[in-house]
């Protein structure tokens, strides 16, 4: 299938000059940083969407879409319920890649690394940020295990409504919190027209990083 592409499309803005080794000299953070905000000015829904892989007990990669709620030298976090199939997944097997898709400014990034759970305390604010209802539903849903239908996923809902009341804290729900990805690998890809894409890579070694250019 060949999808119409349009004037601009994954061209990019042709005002945007070509990416290069030198936007790395600062390390991948800063120049994360900037495409994150161009993906917000640009109006990107969900622009801090990632797609996050990992892999099964069969060696099988599995994705889906998680929130990226933090970067920091540290490395790329997001939350999640630990007994999930992503959390047992990166219990058995410590690594991650994760991948930003901004389309309409021509632009992605892809980060792997070795992946761990946060401290409580990081949990915890981060938990106590979110909206009551999201906390209530994190607690009701025993997530990626079968449910036989919706009406029962809404009386769990309504179930831990009642059981903490409207006035009660809503505690950190257990086996919730945030994973820590640490940066080993991280490319940045900006569109380009023909295909001939621009794609930086920058990799970790010890505590040096190295910088490449790597074909489109
Ligand atoms: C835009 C978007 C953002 C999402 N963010 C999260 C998230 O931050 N954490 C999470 O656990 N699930 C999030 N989800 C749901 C996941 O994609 C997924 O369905 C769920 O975590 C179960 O995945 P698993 O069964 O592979 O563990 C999001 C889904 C979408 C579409
Ligand atoms: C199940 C689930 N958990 C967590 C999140 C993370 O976002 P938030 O903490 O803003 O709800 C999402 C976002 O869509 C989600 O669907």
């Amino acid at each position: 299938m060949r999808v119409g592409y349009g004037h601009q499309g994954i061209a990019g803005p042709s005002e945007e000059s070509d990416l290069d080794a030198e936007q790395l000299k600062d390390g991948w953070l800063p120049l994360m940083r900037r495409w994150l905000e161009d993906a917000v000015e640009a109006g990107i829904p969900e622009p801090n969407a990632m797609t996050l892989g990992t892999v099964d007990e069969h060696g099988h990669p599995c994705t889906r879409t998680v929130l990226c709620k933090g970067l920091s030298p540290a490395g790329v976090l997001f939350f999640t319920n630990y007994e999930s199939d992503k959390g047992r997944q990166l219990a058995a097997v410590p690594y991650a890649s994760v991948t930003f898709t901004w389309v309409p400014i021509a632009k992605q990034i892809t980060v792997r690394g070795p992946a761990e759970r946060v401290s409580a305390e990081v949990t915890d604010e981060y938990w106590h940020s979110r909206p009551r209802g999201s906390r209530l539903g994190a607690w009701a849903s025993e997530q990626s295990r079968p449910i036989r239908s919706r009406a029962e996923l809404d009386a769990a809902l309504l179930h831990v409504a009642e059981r903490f009341g409207v006035d009660v804290d809503i505690p950190v729900r257990p086996n919730w919190g945030g994973i820590l990805i640490r940066p080993e690998v991280v490319e940045f890809w900006q569109g380009r027209a023909n295909r001939m894409h621009n794609r930086i890579r920058t990799s970790r070694h010890g505590d040096r990083w190295t910088v490449e250019r790597l074909q489109p």
